[in-house]
């Protein structure tokens, strides 16, 4: 990280004029104008007329202040309200400050409202020269360039059409296919706009893990998940103003504390409480996982974002039960496979295969590689060859949303190896879960036990459910 301070930010605020109706608008253009009109004859009568005024105002951001590093990843935070998406767009410049001021120095990309710079009658092609050449690009770059935009954008033959009909979904790819290629020094990103169909949201999340270690982001985290796993910093804003700034776990874990304490109506003080071990209360017990996650996965998809030297190629990604059956509902902690297939295109020595299930962020929850299981007994596979290789095992609570994995096929060691064929994302599933424990997934667990005491006698023992967390 440098010295070099890339967003500053000064007492910062911004007021709206709030109208309670309409015709308080319309009051509001018409009443002031005529005042002013008549002032020099009310003068005149050695009179004055004070201006109407048929608003009230509404401070969104009142004296914000911080500076970005060159390097950080900040996430702002906040309920709804908090003045989140104002202050971004201070910051890029689309919204004007009341008073104080915000620099930012170096070109700036922004991912607010994706495809906002789109104009609806010019066809994408049109749209990518116009919008990158706003983004600093000039149009040698945009020629030189757009062979990727195109090829990351991937709508096909929708580029020489008008934007207009565009579906939400072509409209985002194009617009962070321009964004992921202007080469900006500072990022700054609505973390809710980050999504689309779960592959693009992958190939999103991946181009800003990598931004996110050359620039510099400022990330408005909707999602406390994602500022904690994403940012260094945070920004807590509350009602307008800064509540807490610094590293982001502890300003999320304070405002975590503070909106527990506002939703159960406890003083946040008092919501962190020493362990104590001598008079345990209640007991519950539970041996039997069975609250059921219901899942869909989604078709292997051989085209996602892949690199490798090539020589062996990934057929086929499924997450199955062991035995083969299709997987639409499981339980936590019951068995499941992944198996990948491939087919070896040269002789390959000593492969190894591997898998990752990653979360919507794109963090590795789980996964693993044949490499240890299987180094007493190497296997040979041969050109032409193709070999099924299957990983059983317990899948843990997983949270609601969308989950992918990632197969790849290596040889070597795992300390030196040549990576054949990695591909992300090959099979995306979803969850639809009970579980809200606020952890990325849960281990089943073998048993839970509270117990109820009175006069140093057990009183009450029950046998619950287990739900993990
Ligand atoms: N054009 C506007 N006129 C009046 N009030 C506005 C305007 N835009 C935003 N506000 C108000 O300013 C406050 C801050 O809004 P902002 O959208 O910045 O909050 P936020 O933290 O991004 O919220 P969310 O998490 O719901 O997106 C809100 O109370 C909102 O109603």
């Amino acid at each position: 990280m440098s010295c070099e301070p890339r967003i500053a930010i000064e007492r910062l605020s911004k007021c709206y004029n709030v109208f309670d109706t309409p015709p308080d608008r319309l009051k509001q253009f018409i009443v002031p104008r005529v005042q002013h009109l008549l002032a020099p004859v009310a003068r005149a009568f050695g009179k004055s007329i004070a201006p109407s005024r048929y608003y009230r105002e509404f401070w969104a951001l009142r004296d914000v202040s911080f500076t970005v590093w060159s390097g950080e990843t900040v996430g702002v935070i906040g309920r709804n309200g908090a003045g989140k998406s104002t202050l971004l767009q201070l910051v890029c410049g689309t919204l004007a400050p009341s008073s104080g001021s915000a620099v930012v120095r170096g070109r700036v990309a922004a991912l607010l409202e994706l495809g906002s710079g789109f104009n609806p009658e010019f066809t994408g092609r049109e749209n990518v020269y116009l919008n990158a050449s706003v983004l600093g690009l000039t149009t040698p770059e945009i020629e030189t360039k757009l062979p990727s935009i195109i090829d990351y954008a991937d709508i096909g033959d929708f580029l020489d059409q008008p934007v207009k009909t565009y579906s939400s979904g072509m409209t985002m790819r194009l617009a962070f296919a321009v964004i992921a290629h202007v080469d900006a020094d500072v990022l700054i990103v609505d973390e809710a706009l980050s999504v689309g169909d779960a592959y693009f949201q992958q190939k999103c999340i991946r181009w800003l893990r990598g931004f996110r270690e050359r620039g510099t982001v400022l990330f408005c985290g909707h999602d406390i998940g994602a500022v904690l796993n994403f940012c260094n910093k945070a920004v807590w804003l509350d009602g307008g103003t800064v509540k807490a700034a610094g590293d982001a776990k502890d300003v999320c874990e304070a405002y975590m504390a503070t909106v527990y304490a506002q939703s159960t109506g406890l003083d946040s003080a008092t919501t962190v409480r020493p362990a104590h071990r001598t008079s345990p209360n209640v007991t519950a017990r539970s041996n039997t996982p069975n609250l059921a996650q219901s899942l869909a996965i989604f078709e292997f998809n051989e085209n996602s974002a892949s690199f490798g030297s090539g020589g062996a190629s990934i057929l086929d990604v499924r997450l199955a039960h062991p035995d083969g059956r299709e997987l639409t509902m499981i339980e936590g902690g019951e068995e499941v496979c992944v198996s990948i297939k491939i087919r070896a295109e040269v002789d390959i020595g000593s492969p190894i295969v591997g898998f990752h299930i990653k979360d919507r962020l794109g963090q590795p929850l789980l996964g693993d590689n044949t490499y240890l299981a299987c180094r007493q007994q190497k296997l040979e596979i041969r050109e032409g060859q193709t070999i099924d290789v299957a990983f059983v095992f317990e899948l843990p609570c997983l949270q609601s949303g969308e989950y992918a994995i990632t197969a790849a096929i290596a040889s070597g060691t795992l300390d030196n190896h040549v990576q054949h064929h990695w591909l992300h994302d090959a099979l995306i599933f979803t969850v639809n879960s009970p579980y809200r424990n606020g952890v990325m997934f849960a281990v089943p667990m073998r048993s839970i036990t509270m117990t109820a005491f009175e006069s140093g006698a057990s009183i009450l023992a029950v046998d619950g459910e287990a739900a993990p967390g």
